[in-house]
């Protein structure tokens, strides 16, 4: 069942960041990298984290999956203080780093063998999975016989295996050509409306944040702000068509002019 805009709204924040900064030791001195970042994310919606090179958009997902932690200010995920990575968030990165040793199911399973979970019943469900991200009957099929689009299918299969509430992905198609990451683009979109999912996917493209996001939270940079958090009213779901609207194009507009992006 896909997501409405209404059930977000009635539904619970899942993760708040509240007065977040970051620094990393430079030298003797700290580097600020990201500043009183506030933020509060509810189930099932779909966030782009946007803005150029540097500003802190990996090292705020890095944060929100326990892989960091603050300098300061208080990080909350569901109920809980953010202390480290937890069950219920998976993380997707550019690269699939799938082992060439392992067949696709091996390389599914990983994550269960890893956390010691139930590998019986991870198995049950990694034909669905594959179906879900469209390719069902490779289970036994080795790295070296899929492209590199077939490859970030299976890490994405590969982090919905614990069956998370959070997806956080640093873009997870950055290193693909265009149509193969329109195409995974659509078949993320799917499988957030059909799973309620909270998607928080860090992206540089303009268009694509708009497209696929329920919020674009526009980054600035030195040291890593928050610029604006821009609700997106588009229906869902979208499909080309969206890319048509008034809405879209004014949206993506007022996103270049925030960064300075294009001549006007
Ligand atoms: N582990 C680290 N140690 C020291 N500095 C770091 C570390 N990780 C990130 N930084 C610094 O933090 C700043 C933000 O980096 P981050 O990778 O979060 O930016 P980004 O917006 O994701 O960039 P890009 O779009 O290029 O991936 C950069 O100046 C980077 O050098």
């Amino acid at each position: 069942m896909s997501t409405t805009v209404e059930q977000i709204n009635e539904s619970k924040v899942q993760v708040r960041m509240e007065g977040v900064y970051k620094s990393f030791p430079k030298g003797n001195r700290q580097n600020q990298v990201l500043r009183d970042i506030n933020l509060e994310i509810k189930k099932g919606e779909f966030i782009s984290l946007l803005g150029p090179s540097g500003c802190g958009k990996s090292t705020l997902l890095k944060m929100i999956g326990g892989l960091l932690e603050s300098t300061s200010g208080q990080l909350m995920v569901g109920n809980d203080v953010m202390k480290g990575p937890r069950k219920e968030i998976g993380f997707m990165f550019q690269k699939a780093v799938l082992l060439p040793w392992r067949t696709v199911e091996q390389n599914l399973l990983l994550p269960v063998e890893i956390a010691g979970g139930n590998i019986a019943a991870a198995k049950s469900r990694i034909h669905e999975l594959l179906e879900l991200v469209g390719l069902k009957g490779y289970e036994s099929y080795y790295t070296k016989e899929l492209s590199g689009g077939m490859q970030q299918r299976i890490s994405l299969a590969r982090t919905l295996i614990n069956d998370p509430d959070i997806l956080l992905l640093d873009e997870p198609f950055g290193a693909l050509d265009e149509f193969t990451r329109e195409n995974l683009n659509f078949s993320l979109m799917d499988i957030a409306e059909k799973s309620g999912k909270t998607v928080i996917l860090v992206t540089h493209n303009i268009n694509e944040a708009v497209l696929m996001s329920d919020r674009v939270i526009v980054m600035g940079i030195n040291p890593g702000h928050i610029l604006e958090d821009l609700k997106i009213g588009i229906p869902k779901p979208r499909t080309d068509q969206a890319m048509a609207m008034t809405q879209y194009s004014e949206h993506v507009l007022h996103i270049r002019s925030l960064l300075g992006v294009g001549r006007s």
